[in-house]
């Protein structure tokens, strides 16, 4: 298992280009399956997780080709439509395939993904949304068997309220709806920006969507039964760009993010601003547009707090490493988490650096310090690991961060990109787990 290593110290200075966004990819992929033409997405990042995905899609029976940032889904329509827990369990998205699998093929097996290390997971949205549309769901060991209605047939349009605002859930039912027959009106969706980026895909698809990316979405199901290939460049990913930002702010630096948008990132924008860090869209140099987003500081970190909530919230996905920078600022500083029941892994590890955070079930209380130290750590989910890998930037001496694969879900040659900035950093093959 590889590691990675970071000599704290360093203030980092210079340009880093964000990757596209893993969140908005991993649907977009699974989107392919609308069609049975070949489809191009650009700008995909290299990431544990698309490898992942685009081995299901493989087992599915479609062909696969991934040429640095571009994938290539070759044509076919010989669909297996059944998606397996060996590779369910890798990658909580592979469920987004029950959707289009349901609407195209009339029929679906995907394994129950489980719980995972930040929380429970429900999926309970998702197959009440399909059921809506007339679908026949049983689980069976493990697996959701879903049916279109009499035996296998064409979804209907229906009207979904989701209890609360999901992600992957409000991704699902847009895929199913777009070939469903009759209006679909989803309410209470998430409205975050790669929910908008996949109705951009299915309308470029020739899906009719209305309102991605708000609480209400429409969609008028295509009667043609599948709908057509789609070229397309993906988003960059706000998360990682919002990473790069945080980790900026933390090392005192000054560091151009080249590609995040600060409308998709205001709430975090607001938070690091109100703890005394600037930020500012920068202008591309050729006059086209944005340039990326500037963040450096000239005073010392103030403590904030922060609740976690659905977008246009404070991304659940930053809390990790803001709670890192909350650790230096000046006083205390309560970081509430309301989407996951156990997204707080990172403090024990953290603490073993020098913070000083009490946990109180979802709420983390941070008592700003003047130092953290280096330590062996180690994390069991995405961003908790990037929040180590930051603290491990400003700590005095060697931190070595492992279990680095939940890193590789989620980030690019992060140890390449933050080595650009100026960072002691390497990766460290085949180390101890
Ligand atoms: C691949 C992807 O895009 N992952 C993102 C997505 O995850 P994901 O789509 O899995 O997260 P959801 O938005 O579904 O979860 C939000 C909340 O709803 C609950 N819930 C969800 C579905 C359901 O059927 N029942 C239910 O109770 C969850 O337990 C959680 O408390 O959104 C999360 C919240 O912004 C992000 O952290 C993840 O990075
Ligand atoms: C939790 C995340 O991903 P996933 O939903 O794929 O587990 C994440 O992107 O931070």
């Amino acid at each position: 298992m590889d590691a990675i290593r970071v000599r704290g110290g360093a203030t980092l200075r210079g340009k880093v280009r964000i990757s596209g966004a893993k969140n908005a990819a991993l649907p977009i992929l699974c989107a392919t399956l609308l069609s049975d033409g070949a489809s191009r997405l650009r700008n995909v990042p290299a990431l544990r997780d698309i490898h992942t995905t685009s081995a299901l899609l493989r087992f599915l029976g479609r062909g696969v080709e991934i040429h640095g940032p571009e994938v290539h889904v070759a044509a076919g329509s010989n669909v297996r439509p059944e998606a397996p827990y060996e590779l369910v369990k890798q990658m909580r998205a592979s469920v987004l395939v029950l959707g289009p699998l349901l609407a195209r093929f009339g029929r679906a097996k995907v394994s129950l993904p489980g719980g995972c290390a930040i929380g429970a997971r429900p999926i309970d949205q998702h197959l009440k949304g399909l059921e809506a549309m007339g679908a026949n769901i049983r689980l069976e060991r493990g697996y959701v068997i879903a049916e279109g209605p009499n035996g296998g047939g064409r979804l209907r349009g229906a009207e979904v309220y989701f209890d609360l605002p999901t992600v992957t859930g409000t991704e699902n039912l847009m895929m199913a709806a777009a070939l469903a027959k009759g209006r679909t009106t989803l309410l209470n969706c998430a409205k975050e920006p790669e929910v908008e980026e996949l109705g951009r895909i299915l309308n470029k698809m020739g899906a009719e969507v209305d309102g991605a990316g708000t609480d209400v979405i429409h969609i008028v199901g295509q009667d043609q039964g599948e709908l057509a290939p789609f070229d397309h460049a993906i988003i960059p990913d706000r998360i990682e760009a919002g990473t790069y930002m945080v980790a900026a702010a933390v090392t005192g630096g000054d560091v151009l993010v080249e590609g995040a948008e600060l409308s998709d990132l205001e709430a975090l924008v607001a938070k690091m601003r109100q703890a005394n860090v600037k930020v500012e869209s920068v202008a591309a140099e050729d006059g086209s547009g944005s340039g990326g987003v500037r963040v450096w500081r000239d005073g010392p970190l103030k403590s904030v707090d922060v609740t976690t909530a659905p977008h246009p919230g404070f991304p659940t996905d930053m809390q990790a490493q803001f709670l890192v920078m909350m650790s230096l600022a000046r006083g205390e500083s309560v970081i509430s988490e309301t989407i996951f029941e156990n997204r707080f892994m990172h403090v024990p590890e953290l603490t073993r650096m020098g913070a000083n955070v009490a946990l109180r079930g979802n709420v983390a209380v941070v008592q700003g310090v003047d130092r953290l130290y280096g330590a062996s750590v180690m994390a069991t989910d995405l961003r908790a690991s990037a929040s180590l890998v930051i603290a491990g930037l400003v700590a005095d001496g060697e931190t070595e961060v492992r279990r680095v694969y939940h890193l590789d879900r989620g980030y690019e040659r992060i140890e390449e990109k933050f080595g650009g900035l100026g960072a002691q950093i390497t990766r460290v093959k085949g180390a101890e787990g």
